[in-house]
């Protein structure tokens, strides 16, 4: 697991399941590193019972759970935990001063239109968003513009899409059927929480969740984006705009966060995915000849070579998790990875799960189960892109007999995973940290944006009015 403190948008702090060394048996001395000093408090800490711990080690880095981490800073000031085991305690109280402790569990997710109406708002929204349309800085008072414009070119298209799986998007129900669910784990594993959902794009927007939580007065957040790998498009967009709320706000700027970045390596994700996939595989005749297809949301290339965007490495990596795992089960099949859902008049990551299809179906392929793995609940890419358009395009290509796993939803032993991916990332929660970047001074220059304004409306001038552009928007947009 990967799990951060909320201190920046990309992977800080470096963790797996067995990152944290942690001991029982002493009463631990200060946190200050972690952003509180735990036995030096003056409140009285009740802790919920599966994050009562104390210890051991003469460690002056103990949290307030009395987690010892053993971490370094790198030299451009990462922190790294060293592998280590780390167990929680059950009922030991770790200091003498307790206090009440109220946990809360926000699960981020992209949020879909509930019915056509709500199509091209929900687009709006998307584009708007400059981590989906990655303005250069002098640009971006045209993300708006460009959000409205682009917006009401791609919406006839997304919602023929919508209308096809029945005029929305179950988005919002499966997630809220997940957090009643991951709720009831937690509840079941000793950690009574409340879980919160919001949005990135649609109701219930992260801005509302975040209100709850405040009004609740949690006063610990675990911050689980629904993504299994981290993208700069949609785990990094979510948490740069809870960073933006957090730290305009005095009582949520205090309260201590620890947001799990990407969790595809899990092996409790791994291996339920395992389990859908040989389970799907029995249904075919001869399940061995079943090619495994792994289809992944993808995103413009320019992310992954330009701005670092991890994504494309964690999909490889979890692809190869999860073959490892079925080959431990004696499944040898053949299995290949592509990228669907490209928007747009750039290039996306490849190769492209449509001309994949064709070349397979070429190739004399005859049985193939697709495997959608870069989001774990049904929505219009499962449902609509590969059930039908694709499905349609690998038959008309020669595969004869088409498979799909379905998405993990709320699959028991997925769901005990996130409970676990939960209590894991609570102890290491600290307070948002507020400092202004030189950057962020920069832009409140008056001058610098009156000459940023004038010479960003003359380029968009000319890139509106030419015609490669009004023409890519045609091809690829409508
Ligand atoms: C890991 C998953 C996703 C990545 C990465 C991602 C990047 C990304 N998406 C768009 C554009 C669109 N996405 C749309 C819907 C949509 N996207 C994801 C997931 C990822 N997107 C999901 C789960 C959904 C479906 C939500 C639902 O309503 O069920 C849409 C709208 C649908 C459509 O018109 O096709 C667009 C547009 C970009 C540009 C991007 C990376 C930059
Ligand atoms: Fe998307």
């Amino acid at each position: 697991m990967d799990a951060t403190s909320f201190s920046g948008v990309l992977p800080q702090m470096k963790l797996s399941h067995s990152d944290h060394k942690l001991s029982i048996g002493r009463s631990c001395s200060s946190s200050r590193s972690l952003g509180f000093d735990s036995c030096h408090s003056s409140k009285r800490l009740r802790l919920p019972k599966q994050l009562t711990v104390s210890c051991s080690t003469p460690s002056d880095k103990g949290d307030m759970f009395g987690v010892s981490h053993s971490c370094k800073k790198s030299p451009v000031g990462e922190t790294y935990c060293p592998a280590g085991v780390y167990t929680y305690a059950g009922t030991v109280e770790p200091h003498s001063h307790t206090a009440e402790e109220k946990v809360g569990v926000l699960l981020l997710n992209l949020g879909g239109p509930e019915t056509l109406h709500d199509v091209q708002p929900f687009l709006f929204n998307l584009f708007a968003d400059p981590d989906i349309i990655r303005l250069p800085r002098l640009f971006q008072f045209l993300q708006q513009p460009l959000a409205k414009l682009i917006s009401v070119l791609r919406a006839p298209k997304s919602k023929e899409g919508y209308a096809a799986i029945g005029g929305g998007s179950p988005l919002r129900k499966i997630t809220d059927e997940q957090a009643n669910e991951l709720k009831k784990a937690l509840k079941s594993k000793d950690l009574p929480v409340n879980v919160y959902v919001g949005m990135r794009y649609w109701y219930p927007f992260t801005e509302e969740a975040v209100q709850q939580i405040k009004k609740d007065r949690i006063t610990r957040l675990v911050v689980l984006p629904l993504y299994p790998q981290f993208s700069i498009s949609t785990t990094g967009s979510s948490i740069r705009v809870l960073q933006d709320i957090f730290r305009k706000d005095a009582y949520l700027s205090r309260m201590p966060v620890s947001i799990i970045n990407s969790w595809y390596q899990r092996e409790g994700y791994i291996k339920s995915m395992a389990d859908l996939i040989s389970k799907e595989l029995e249904i075919f005749s001869e399940p061995e000849q079943v090619m495994i297809f792994f289809s992944a949301h993808g995103v413009p290339e320019s992310y992954v070579k330009d701005a670092g965007d991890p994504y494309k490495d964690q999909m490889e990596e979890c692809i190869f998790l999860i073959m490892k795992e079925l080959k431990s089960r004696g499944i040898n099949n053949e299995h290949t990875l592509a990228y669907q859902s490209r928007v747009g008049p750039v290039q996306w990551l490849k190769p492209y799960t449509d001309e994949v299809l064709v070349e397979l179906g070429q190739k004399g392929v005859k049985s193939l189960l697709a495997v959608p793995v870069s989001f774990v609940s049904e929505h219009i890419e499962t449902l609509e892109e590969i059930d039908m358009e694709y499905k349609e395009l690998a038959l008309e290509s020669g595969i004869e007999n088409w498979g799909r796993v379905p998405a993990l939803g709320c699959t028991p032993s997925f769901i005990m995973d996130l409970a676990d991916a939960v209590i894991e990332a609570a102890p290491l929660a600290t307070p948002i940290s507020t400092p202004r970047t030189i950057s962020e001074e920069v832009d409140h220059d008056p001058a610098r944006y009156v000459i940023k304004l004038f010479f960003g409306s003359f380029l968009a001038f000319i890139l509106f009015f030419s015609p490669k552009m009004i023409m890519a928007f045609r091809n690829h947009l409508i």
